[in-house]
């Protein structure tokens, strides 16, 4: 059946009519079939159809010149002029759209990134793990409670987090929801980020309502004085600054579920080519970044900028796979390597993957991120992560980089605006004991408000701040 034309403008952006684009790639195939790890087995295929049409008939979430502006914004990252801060939920919910939980979470990384700019004097490129963060690979299909063994949560996007079977069942109508609940999200980002919360001059109401008591939380108060100051000398000298009213800021997510992401690929009508239009940034994943399988494949296929999450059982060879593949003409911003090594293996395994990349002329960004190679259980059955491996994970990339005299790109946490209990140490000092008293990831455990500003404050000494 023919689409509707639904053509128009919106800014300068020209919409094409919403109409899966036709994916370039070895015989123009859209669903090449190539092996797939962690899709969902949705149990009526019927059922999955009906949602990916909508889903293909829907507005697009982000727009092409936006993820342009991010590939520039990256291309600085990767010639050593601009810092990524990138970080939010491990696991998005659909419980979570409110507007508190989701200003908490903007709130908490523009304080960061203003923490680091101010440091680094560098410029900050601000991405939320956000407005798409719903799907989640898993170590394994199934979790055993009490001898009852379900299908493992796999993210919103997939099932639910309650443990039955019920909630355990993949469905498809769920990715309808995602997109919901993204738009929700996306909506008040823009919102926040273009109005004057994020206007430079609220440098300390951005730090209302979160715990005031820790020591990362008054040395934030004291740099926002610090601005404060700056901001009035230069308005009584007549300089009115520019870019500090609003905040650039772009949201970027796992590209783990195909059937999404394929529904929201888009053609930019400016020059003919797809784009995911599910957010600015999509990235590929330490469990599915196998370099001939289908996420790379897709990667391949779409304009974005794009990410891979590499581990430390990575092999040099895998990098010259992901550079050929995804970002064959070298060019920065194109594509970012994700490092998450683990704190003990980072200072070994790392260097030998910068060397070939550098070797084979890539020209990609390099962040850190120091939350997913340092995940250990307590007796007490709580994932968790420390806050001083994570902290040594980040300076084990920065030593990296600084003895192969390449950029320390930027960094990829998890973290939320709540004062949660997940990591322990750092900010207001976390025990192994505090766990459970607010133990509210979905997944993998973040850092709190006053754990993330600790961090950012270390990091930026790593700059130099
Ligand atoms: O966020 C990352 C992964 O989805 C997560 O670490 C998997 O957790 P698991 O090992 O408990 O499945
Ligand atoms: C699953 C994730 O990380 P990794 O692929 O690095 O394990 C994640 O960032 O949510």
């Amino acid at each position: 059946m023919k689409e509707p034309a639904q053509e128009g403008h919106i800014g300068s952006t020209r919409i094409a009519p919403p109409r899966p684009a036709p994916l370039p790639g070895p015989a123009g195939a859209v669903d090449a079939p190539l092996p797939a790890a962690q899709q969902p087995q949705w149990p009526d295929p019927a059922e999955r159809d009906a949602v990916v049409a909508e889903l293909r008939a829907a507005p697009q979430l982000v727009f092409a010149e936006e993820c342009d502006r991010l590939r520039e914004r990256l291309a600085a990252v990767a010639r050593g002029e601009a810092f990524l801060l990138q970080g939010g939920d491990c696991a998005e919910t659909f419980g979570q759209t409110s507007a508190d939980a989701i200003s908490g979470k903007l709130r908490t990384l523009l304080q960061m990134a203003v923490v680091l700019t101010y440091a680094a004097s560098m410029p900050v490129v601000k991405v939320g793990r956000m407005a798409g963060q719903y799907a989640k690979p898993r170590s394994r299909p199934t979790e055993t409670r009490d001898g009852v063994t379900l299908p493992v949560y796999r993210g919103d996007a997939v099932n639910g987090l309650e443990f039955t079977a019920a909630a355990r069942r993949p469905d498809p109508r769920r990715m309808r929801r995602m997109y919901d609940a993204s738009t929700t999200t996306l909506n008040l980002v823009r919102a926040l980020t273009q109005g004057g919360f994020a206007d430079l001059r609220q440098v300390h109401a951005w730090n209302r309502g979160f715990v005031a008591d820790s020591p990362a939380a008054g040395r934030y108060e004291e740099l926002a004085d610090g601005i404060d100051r700056t901001l009035l000398f230069m308005h009584a000298c007549g300089v009115e600054p520019n870019g500090v009213q609003t905040a650039e800021f772009f949201v970027s997510h796992e590209g783990l579920l195909l059937d999404y992401e394929r529904a929201l690929t888009r053609t930019d009508e400016r020059s003919g080519l797809p784009y995911a239009t599910s957010g600015h940034l999509v990235w590929v994943g330490e469990r599915t970044r196998r370099p001939d399988g289908a996420h790379i494949d897709f990667l391949s296929r779409i304009r974005n900028p794009v990410a891979v999450k590499i581990g430390p059982d990575t092999r040099p060879d895998d990098i010259l796979g992901y550079l050929d593949r995804l970002d064959p003409h070298r060019e920065p911003g194109r594509l970012t390597f994700v490092a998450r090594m683990g704190a003990e293996r980072v200072r070994d395994r790392l260097p030998a993957l910068v060397t070939k990349a550098v070797e084979a002329g890539a020209r990609a960004a390099w962040v850190c991120d120091p939350m997913h190679g340092n995940t250990y259980q307590t007796p007490s059955g709580h994932k968790t992560r420390r806050f001083d491996v994570i902290l040594d994970e980040v300076q084990g990339f920065f030593e990296v980089h600084q003895e192969l005299g390449t950029h320390a790109g930027g960094i990829h946490v998890e973290f939320t605006g709540n004062d949660v209990t997940e990591c322990i140490g750092g900010g207001s000092a976390v025990g192994v004991e505090d766990l459970p008293r607010r133990y509210e990831t979905a997944c993998d455990p973040r850092l709190n408000h006053s754990q993330s500003l600790d961090l950012a404050f270390r990091v930026a000494e790593m700059l130099g701040g």
